[in-house]
C-alpha cells in the first residue's frame, strides 16, 4: 500500500522534520533537549511523547478537536458502516497519511489477528481500548457467543471507542468497562462474570503489565493455556514483564519481531501461554 505525506509525521520522522524546517530557532535548542538521547537510540518513546503532548495539542487547539475525535470522524465519513475491515483500513489510512496514532497498527495487528484465530478463544481481555482500533480486530474474529471485554480508564478515548465499535456492528460482542484495570479486575468475576479469560491482550500503560498479569493469576482469571499478548514489548518496552513472563516458570513464552505502528522502528509482541 503506498500513502501519501502525512499532515503530521509519524514519530520516526521527527527529528528530521524539526531539525530542518518547523521549530523556531529557540525552540530547536529546548527539543533537541528534551528529545535527543532517545531519537538517536534504539526506541522513539521520548518522540512519541514530544509528538503526543507537544505537536498533538497544537493540532488540538487549532482544530477544535482532539486526534481521538478527528479518527472518529475520519471513520464515520470514511468507512463502511457495518463493516469491521473497512473501519480497521480507514483507521490505518488515517494514520498513514494523516496523524499517528498508537493503536496496534496494522503489521502487529496481522500478527494478533494470527494469535486470536489459533486461540479461537470464546472469552477475551483487552486493557486498553484507546479508539477501538484493537478491540474491532478482535473482535471481528471472535466465533458467535464469545465476547470481549475492554478496560479503559480514560472516558474521552472509551466514548470514542464505543462508537468505533458501534459502527464496526460489533457492539453485541465487545463490552468496554471504564476504570483503570488495577481496581476492575478484582471485579471482573462477580460484577461482570467472568470465569476465566482464554485470551488477553495487554496494551495499557506499560508499568502496569506485570502487576495486572499477577492480579490475573490472583484473581484466577486465568486457566491453564491462557494466551498473554503483550504490545510495546520493545518500544517503549515492557523489561519487567518480559523478565517475570520469561523466567517465572508460569509461562510458555514466543517473541514476535515486528515496528512500531504506523512506523520503521522496532518493536514487538510478546505471547505469554499461562501453563497453570
Ligand atoms: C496504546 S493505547 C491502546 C491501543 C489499543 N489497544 C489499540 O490497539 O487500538 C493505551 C490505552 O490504555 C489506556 N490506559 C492506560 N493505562 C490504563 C490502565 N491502567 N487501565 C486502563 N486503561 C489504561 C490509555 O488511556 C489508552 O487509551
Amino acid at each position: 500500500m503506498t500513502h501519501r505525506r502525512p499532515l503530521w509525521p509519524s514519530p520516526d520522522k521527527y527529528s528530521w522534520h524539526l531539525d530542518r524546517a518547523t521549530l523556531p530557532a529557540q525552540s530547536r535548542g529546548w527539543h533537541h533537549r528534551l528529545c535527543a538521547p532517545p531519537f538517536h537510540g534504539g526506541c522513539l518513546y521520548s518522540s512519541i511523547l514530544w509528538h503526543e503532548l507537544v505537536l498533538e495539542r497544537i493540532a488540538d487547539f487549532f482544530m477544535d478537536n482532539t486526534k481521538e475525535q478527528r479518527i472518529l470522524n475520519y471513520v464515520l465519513q470514511n468507512a463502511v458502516k457495518g463493516d469491521p475491515q473497512s473501519v480497521v483500513d480507514t483507521i490505518d489510512k488515517y494514520c498513514y497519511e494523516k496523524e499517528w496514532a498508537m493503536n496496534v497498527g496494522d503489521e502487529k495487528g496481522s500478527i494478533l489477528d494470527k494469535i486470536v484465530l489459533d486461540t479461537n478463544p470464546s472469552m477475551c481481555l483487552e486493557m486498553g481500548a484507546y479508539c477501538g482500533y484493537s478491540a474491532v480486530r478482535i473482535a471481528q474474529l471472535l466465533k458467535p457467543g464469545a465476547r470481549l471485554l475492554s478496560i479503559e480508564k480514560n472516558p474521552a478515548n472509551l466514548a470514542i471507542a464505543k462508537q468505533v465499535v458501534e459502527f464496526a456492528g460489533l457492539q453485541d460482542k465487545v463490552q468496554f468497562v471504564e476504570g483503570p484495570s488495577n481496581e476492575v479486575i478484582p471485579q471482573l468475576k462477580k460484577k461482570y462474570e467472568v470465569d476465566t479469560f482464554d485470551f488477553v491482550f495487554l496494551d495499557h500503560i506499560k508499568d502496569a503489565y506485570t502487576p495486572d498479569t499477577k492480579l490475573l493469576e490472583t484473581c484466577g482469571l486465568l486457566r491453564k493455556g491462557s494466551v498473554l499478548v503483550a504490545d510495546n514489548v520493545i518500544c517503549p518496552g515492557a523489561p519487567e514483564f518480559l523478565q517475570y513472563v520469561r523466567t517465572s516458570g508460569r509461562y510458555d513464552c514466543t517473541n514476535y519481531p515486528s515496528h512500531v505502528e504506523y512506523s520503521k522502528n522496532k518493536d514487538a509482541l510478546e505471547k505469554a501461554v499461562f501453563r497453570g
